[in-house]
């Protein structure tokens, strides 16, 4: 089966355009002001128009209020909410309940125990994304572009439906597929020349990567 992806931290039509016509499932916009791939809602908002009804359309928060989140959701409109910072499952379902949006839930991982708390939101969250946890010193909680340990995941049900990401790339991308149970994959600094700065070609790249990853293997000969 294809895999979802999303390609996060847009910020120029063009890379949008790009991500598009390459067949994104998802386009991320970050809505956390350290980061360098920040944007403002308003603008989000324009860039995230030619991918209505193509894409879904997500919203990156972390640890949000609700003023933060009316502000997104109302001009942006998103398809999706993924929380990435540590949110409780109670905070999880009030913003469900207040938005009526589907929810990813982000799990930073770098040990067995940073899995821990998965069981907690099944059932709660729609989604759960599992990405690599902050080297120390970082200001993000996510777009660092470092991976972890993929077989940290091998104990989940493949009932439950994940993304991975965390320093995915045109070189790793298919091992990361072929490794996890995931059915969607989310890159950001891989498909960047500086950190915010996103490459056409390396998206064009990236996608080229998935494809081949996902190609049936032709016997010799045939
Ligand atoms: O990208 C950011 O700056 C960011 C900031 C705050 C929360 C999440 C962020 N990015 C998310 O990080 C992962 C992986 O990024 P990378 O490919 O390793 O650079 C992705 O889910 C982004 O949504």
């Amino acid at each position: 089966m294809k895999p979802d992806i999303k390609i996060c931290g847009l910020k120029t039509p063009e890379a949008v355009d790009r991500a598009l016509k390459r067949g994104a499932t998802h386009i991320g916009f970050i809505f956390f002001e350290k980061s360098p791939r920040y944007i403002e809602p308003d603008l989000a908002a324009k860039l995230a128009e030619p991918a209505r009804g193509k894409a879904k359309i997500v919203a990156v928060v972390v640890d949000p209020t609700n003023d933060e989140l009316d502000e997104i959701v109302s001009l942006l409109k998103p398809d999706i909410l993924q929380l990435h910072g540590s949110e409780s499952p109670e905070h999880v379902l009030t913003i469900k309940a207040l938005y009526g949006l589907p929810v990813m839930k982000v799990f930073s991982v770098r040990t067995a125990d940073d899995l821990k708390r998965v069981e907690a939101y099944i059932g709660i969250a729609d989604r759960f994304l599992f990405d690599a946890k902050a080297p120390k010193g970082s200001e993000l909680p996510g777009g660092n572009g470092i991976s972890f340990d993929w077989s940290l995941l091998g104990w989940i049900d493949e009932s439950i439906d994940y993304m991975l990401s965390g320093g995915l790339n045109k070189n790793n991308v298919a091992d990361a597929l072929a490794s996890t149970k995931a059915r969607g994959i989310d890159v950001s600094s891989g498909v960047e020349t500086e950190p915010g700065v996103k490459s056409v070609a390396l998206i064009d790249e990236f996608f080229d990567a998935v494809e081949k990853a996902d190609a049936p293997v032709m016997a010799p000969g045939s």
